[in-house]
């Protein structure tokens, strides 16, 4: 059997030239900015031109584009080889804001002309501001006669559960027996989407809970990082928790929840902006865990998510 695999990610800009088209199609999501439609289209703009220097500054730090489809594109190849030959598998990346997008995608797979599609968001939490909108994305667009498959949301699979745990006590071993905290940083969201019903903050924290428990006695937080815009999101903010670790002199270990890969929110909002807050408020050490990436064990998980959903 031929079955196609949909990896959905969020996508980041290939060139500094990209960035504003990227926010522009960012803020033009309305699970993104949730106004009325008619001045969605406006406001996404001037949102998107008005972001795209602290945008730039960021992407510039790494390079001048995001390494998200590159790592996600090894997400596919990785799970492509744990599936075997058994069937006939193939990943595709499919990007909410940039390319490769929702239409190429489905042109893509039309070409393959697949007796099953699976759709595996590379969000283990569930959030209407991203699973939601790349599968309402590949709804609206995708008019396949075969089955569709979908996996919803997995805070707690065990392969992710245990990459985490793996990955984690190397950090962990960095900091030896000096006094130290995990922090569990996840990505934000405005507090009127959880408020609405999103069940986003409550899978990361039952994901922070299931990586907890497995190391056991440990001194541990969950924190929200990456706030944009005038809302009010949801907390404690990552800079907060690191603020009142450097009060407390406790050394952070920092898990990066919410992201199976490295782009801009890890490598420049983590690796540069907290560890220097982390340097600023006295933190003994500041540690930051790699994401899961193609960990051999968060793959496996995929590919039972994957074959539990067929
Ligand atoms: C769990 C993951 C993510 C959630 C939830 C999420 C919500 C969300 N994001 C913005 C605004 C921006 N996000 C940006 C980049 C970005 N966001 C995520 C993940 C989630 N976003 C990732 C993985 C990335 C990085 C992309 C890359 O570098 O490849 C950006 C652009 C960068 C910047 O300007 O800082 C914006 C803007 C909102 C408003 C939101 C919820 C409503
Ligand atoms: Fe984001
Ligand atoms: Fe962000």
């Amino acid at each position: 059997m031929k079955i196609a695999i949909i990896l959905f990610n969020l996508g980041g800009p290939d060139s500094l030239e990209a960035v504003q088209p990227f926010l522009r199609n960012l803020f033009g999501d309305p699970a993104i900015l949730r106004v009325p439609g008619f001045i969605r289209g406006p406001l996404a703009s001037f949102l998107a031109r008005r972001r795209a220097p602290t945008a730039r500054a960021i992407y510039d730090k790494i390079g001048g584009s995001s390494p998200i489809l590159g790592q996600t594109e090894a997400q596919a190849r990785a799970l492509e080889g744990e599936l075997g030959t058994e069937h006939e598998w193939r990943g595709y990346v499919c990007m909410r804001y940039w390319h490769p997008m929702t239409e190429a995608v489905v042109r893509s797979v039309e070409r393959f002309k697949p007796d099953r599609i699976v759709l595996l968001p590379l969000y283990p939490q569930y959030s209407t501001a991203t699973t939601e909108s790349s599968f309402k994305a590949w709804n609206d667009t995708a008019k396949f006669k075969v089955p569709t498959k979908v996996v919803k949301d997995y805070p707690t699979e065990p392969g992710f559960i245990a990459a985490s745990v793996a990955l984690l006590k190397e950090g962990l071993a960095q900091v030896g027996n000096a006094p130290h905290r995990v922090l569990f940083s996840a990505h934000g969201l405005p507090e009127r989407v959880i408020k609405a019903g999103d069940p986003y903050q409550s899978q990361v924290e039952h994901t922070a809970k299931a990586i907890a428990d497995v190391i056991g006695d440990l001194d541990w937080s969950v924190c929200y990082q990456s706030r944009v815009g005038p809302l009010k999101w949801i907390g404690p903010s990552t800079d907060a928790e690191i603020t009142r670790a450097g009060a407390d002199k406790v050394s952070v270990v920092l898990y990066p929840l919410s992201f199976v890969s490295e782009h801009s929110e890890t490598l420049v909002e983590l690796d540069i902006e907290y560890r220097h807050l982390a340097d600023k408020v006295g933190v003994p050490s500041y540690i930051r865990v790699p994401t899961v990436g193609t960990h051999p064990l968060f793959i496996a998980g995929l590919a039972r998510l994957v074959r539990d959903a067929l």
